[in-house]
């Protein structure tokens, strides 16, 4: 018999497993936990880049015996009855992928969830993975815009993961989508219904998480991605110059971070005679203490204790079906060729 003509039916076709992953979180709001967390975040050189001599005794002597309260108390004011927002939103997102992934391609295709730092961890889930069978997997940091510290470093944790392997599976790796059209259209279509609702304000702001400068200047394409992101929103809803600007949150340390500095920005818009805004956080695909915390409360009171008269926080895409239908779409393109097409 012909080889070339055999078919491959579904019980031989190998598994494939789709892996979402985000951040990850303290595993409760408690000094403990979040003690836990940061020392594996903050110990991640992709993170922090100092010299190990320098950083690691600075981190245990110093930040991990203060921040860890500070941070606790700010994580039991967003913190729900089912845990974390970012775990919530990140395990919803990843089931409804799952129900989408498994309408179209049936069992073949197995979907989880992880995070880079804490729980569930990416070594424990893909080793669960493989154990259902999976021979190819597809990994999607969710982090449109690419930064060494934040999808680079994800890839470093699966990499260490399958060292420990005699046989890895056949990895695709998606690494950011800040200009993909499903995913800008989701954005634009989640600050029209917003407005239909609360109203335009004077200026949209598109905040998003800060990392050091100097990373970017070592060639991280983080902060023109994060601009792109930006553009073609705004092209989109047809924003001219002056109704939107770009600003970077959450800095961290002394050095200089990417600017202009959402605190400060926020601090000098009334004394400009902006006094009305709406804040979204593009770069976030699920809401966090980042978003809820620091630029829903802590931001929006700096803006308003300068003067500003309005303050909307248009949520994160977070499992809405836009964004949903975006993720499945990135997902498909880069499944060709290892998943059957679509049933039905
Ligand atoms: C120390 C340096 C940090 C870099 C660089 C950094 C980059 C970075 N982070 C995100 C997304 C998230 N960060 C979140 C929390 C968070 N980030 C840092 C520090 C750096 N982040 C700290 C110390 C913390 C913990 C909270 C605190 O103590 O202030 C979160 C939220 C996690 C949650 O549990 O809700 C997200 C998400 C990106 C996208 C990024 C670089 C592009
Ligand atoms: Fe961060
Ligand atoms: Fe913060």
């Amino acid at each position: 018999m012909d080889k070339s003509s055999t078919t491959v039916t579904d019980s031989q076709r190998p598994r494939t497993g789709i892996l979402l992953t985000n951040l990850g979180t303290p595993d409760a709001p408690d000094k403990a936990a979040v003690k836990r967390y940061l020392k594996e975040f903050l110990s991640d050189y992709r993170v922090v880049d100092l010299p190990r001599w320098l950083w690691i005794p600075l981190l245990n002597g110093v930040i991990l015996n203060i921040r860890p309260a500070r941070s606790a108390a700010a994580y039991s004011t967003v913190w729900t009855e089912e845990g974390s927002p970012l775990m919530v939103h990140t395990r919803a997102q990843a089931q409804a992928v799952a129900k989408i992934m498994e309408e179209r391609h049936g069992s073949e295709v197995v979907v989880d969830f992880a995070m880079r730092y804490g729980n569930p961890s990416i070594a424990s889930v893909v080793d669960r993975m493989l154990e259902q069978g999976v021979e190819q997997l597809l990994v999607l940091p969710l982090f449109p815009q690419y930064s060494g510290a934040t999808v680079a470093s994800t890839s470093d944790a699966l990499n260490h993961y399958l060292e420990t392997r005699r046989s890895m599976p056949a990895i695709r790796f998606i690494s950011g989508y800040s200009d993909n059209a499903d995913y800008i259209a989701a954005l634009a279509l989640s600050i029209r219904s917003y407005q239909a609702e609360h109203g335009v304000p004077q200026e949209l702001i598109f905040s998003y998480h800060g990392i050091p400068q100097r990373y970017c200047d070592e060639g991280d394409p983080y902060e023109q991605q994060c601009h792109r992101t930006t553009q073609l929103v705004v092209e989109l809803l047809g924003l001219k110059e002056g109704q939107y600007r770009t600003v970077f949150q959450s800095r961290f340390g002394r050095e200089p971070w990417l600017k202009p500095y959402a605190d400060e920005t926020l601090a000098e818009l009334p004394g400009n005679g902006v006094e009305s805004i709406q804040v979204i956080c593009p770069g976030f695909s699920a809401d966090c203490l980042e978003t809820i915390e620091e630029m829903g409360e802590e931001n929006r009171d700096v803006f308003l204790d300068a003067g500003g008269d309005k303050y909307g926080f248009i949520p994160c895409l977070n499992s809405s079906p836009e964004h949903i239908a975006a993720l499945t779409q990135l997902i498909d393109e880069q499944l060709a060729g290892w998943v059957e097409e679509p049933l039905g």
